[in-house]
């Protein structure tokens, strides 16, 4: 149990694990932190909502007494935010953060404080949604989701542990790997989806006849389309912290293209199958697989 949760970015993902934490008797009180004033309509809110007890406009008065502080903002107002941390630091509490991406973030921290402390904690849900704001979160949000901790060489272990801990009593089924191996993996799996998902639809959307695509749009691409309603601030800070991993995708997906492309052209029915068979196939590999 800890004593004073703070979160310092009350959206979806920092609301949910408020919500989530209060509704698991994780925390005694949960505060957050309101830095620009345009973040207060959705700090009175979160008030409002009961999803935070209190808001501060300081981050030393944020801070104190925390035991546990969780960043949930967009990756790029990471460095920014750890400069405001730094000065009211506890070497007792734990820290840890949300974000999308893990060599950014751990980047920041770094570049805050001239070392990675041993008690900061990445930290990364899978689990979420196209929507962003408190109003928007829900205290299940997390509930048989997966959630990854990428520790350094120098994270204390007993607050690994502790983290681990605090997402497996919020549902989440906690996996640990390396930052690398993690912005490897979400590039393929979550940042190039997004990708083409606001590719295809921003492509569609300046064609002419637009509201006839859209009106007669089938299930496939409403299912495919729905994450190019996600914040594009959020976006844009992910695709730019993690383009050294996102860019190599981003040809290989172009060359795949031009192969069906090239099928198309030259009428290549068989290979046409055999392209399609084979993503099929792999697909329900990994629902064998991985499917829980
Ligand atoms: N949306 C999603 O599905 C997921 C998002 N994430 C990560 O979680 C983090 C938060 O994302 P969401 O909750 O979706 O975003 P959101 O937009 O719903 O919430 C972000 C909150 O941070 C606040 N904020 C932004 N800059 C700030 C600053 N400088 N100081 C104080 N508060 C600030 C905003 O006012 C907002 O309330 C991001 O790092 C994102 O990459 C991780 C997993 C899933
Ligand atoms: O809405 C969806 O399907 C998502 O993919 C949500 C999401 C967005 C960002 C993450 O880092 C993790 C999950």
């Amino acid at each position: 149990m800890f004593k004073r949760l703070c979160v310092i970015g009350t959206g979806l993902i920092g609301g949910s694990i408020a919500r989530a934490a209060r509704a698991q008797g994780l925390c005694e009180e949960i505060v957050a932190f309101g830095g620009r004033e345009k973040n207060l309509p959705n700090l009175q809110l979160a008030q409002q909502l009961g999803v935070i007890d209190r808001f501060y406009t300081d981050m030393g008065q944020a801070l104190a007494e925390a035991d546990l502080v969780i960043v949930a903002t967009p990756v790029g107002s990471m460095r920014n935010i750890f400069e405001l941390i730094k000065p009211h630091w506890h070497p007792q509490a734990l820290y840890s953060d949300a974000g999308s991406t893990k060599g950014s973030v751990v980047a920041a921290v770094e570049a805050a404080f001239g070392h990675v402390p041993n008690n900061f904690v990445p930290a990364h849900p899978i689990a979420g949604a196209e929507r962003s704001g408190v109003d928007a979160s829900q205290a299940d949000l997390f509930k048989n989701r997966r959630l990854i901790i990428t520790p350094l060489e120098n994270t204390d272990r007993q607050f690994v542990e502790k983290l681990s801990n605090f997402w497996r009593q919020i549902g989440s089924s906690v996996s640990l790997m390396s930052v690398e191996h993690h912005d490897t993996v979400l590039a393929a799996t979550s940042h190039l989806p997004h990708i083409l998902a606001f590719t295809l639809v921003g492509l569609l959307g300046r064609k002419d006849e637009q509201r006839e695509i859209f009106k007669y749009a089938a299930g496939g691409f409403k299912d495919f389309s729905r994450i190019a309603s996600s914040d594009p601030t959020m976006w844009q800070d992910i695709c730019l912290a993690n383009k050294r991993e996102i860019i190599p995708l981003i040809q290989q997906f172009k060359a795949e293209l031009s192969h069906i492309e090239q099928l198309l052209t030259n009428d290549q029915a068989e290979q046409l199958f055999d392209t399609f068979t084979y993503a099929r196939d792999a697909r329900q590999r990994f629902l064998d697989t991985f499917d829980d």
